[in-house]
């Protein structure tokens, strides 16, 4: 089975060489203005030139407005939006066709009956992201590296497009990849030395240990 690996909130040459190199199947951009990992529609439009062919270059957003989409879809020209604010599905439908882009919207987890959430969306939304719920206090509604109880996914539907964020690294994606068996995952400050820091050697090193748990699992 393919497992999609998305390196999101990349703002350097070398972290997206690192995400590239490791066979990254995505590579994300961040475009909330809070996050040390924002980074200028016209910058990210560059940056990802680099993934042309080789991965899916995704816009990530936070309940933006329609002069921001409009102004991230023509500097970046990303394959994909992600929503990762409180959009509804007709905002998510309004946006897919708007662009004609798919769109990933990404929706918190904590408990069991989050997974409800995911309902309103299906048929509308093309894949989803399940990160965990941002801690109190957080500016931040994704990238806070807090991870959620993988073992609540056992009772999502078959067949939900989704990856697994929030508080991945190289040292627990193993046990992930064990306990979800998910089709995709993101990680974003799990491969960076300081707050929106990327660290090409860390983004190796999530590559190796995704690979030697995928070797266990074949053996
Ligand atoms: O990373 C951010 O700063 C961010 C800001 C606003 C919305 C989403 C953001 N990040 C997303 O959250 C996941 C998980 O991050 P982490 O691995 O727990 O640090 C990240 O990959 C982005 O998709």
């Amino acid at each position: 089975m393919t497992l999609d690996i998305k390196i999101c909130g990349l703002k350097t040459d070398a972290a997206m060489a690192a995400a590239l190199a490791g066979g990254a199947s995505h590579v994300g951009f961040i475009f909330f203005p809070k996050s040390p990992r924002y980074v200028e529609p016209a910058e990210a439009g560059r940056l990802r030139e680099a993934a042309r062919d080789k991965a899916l270059a995704v816009a990530v957003t936070v309940d933006a407005d329609d002069a921001f989409l409009d102004e991230i879809v023509a500097r970046m020209q990303p394959d994909m939006l992600q929503l990762h604010g409180s959009e509804t599905p007709e905002r998510v439908a309004e946006l897919k066709a708007c662009y004609g882009l798919p769109v990933m919207k990404a929706l918190s987890i904590s408990e069991p009956a989050d997974l409800q959430r995911i309902k309103p969306y299906i048929g509308v939304a093309d894949h989803f992201l399940l990160d965990s719920k941002p801690p109190m206090g957080s500016q931040l509604p994704g990238g806070n590296g807090v991870a959620f109880d993988w073992r609540i996914l056992a009772g999502l539907d078959d067949g939900v497009e989704y990856m697994l964020s929030g508080g991945l690294n190289a040292a627990n994606i193993g046990d992930a990849l064990r306990q979800a068996n998910p089709p995709g995952i993101d990680v974003s400050s799990g491969v960076e030395s300081a707050p929106g820091v990327k660290d090409p050697a860390l983004i190796e090193q999530f590559f190796r240990a995704v690979g030697a748990a995928r070797d266990d699992r074949a053996a």
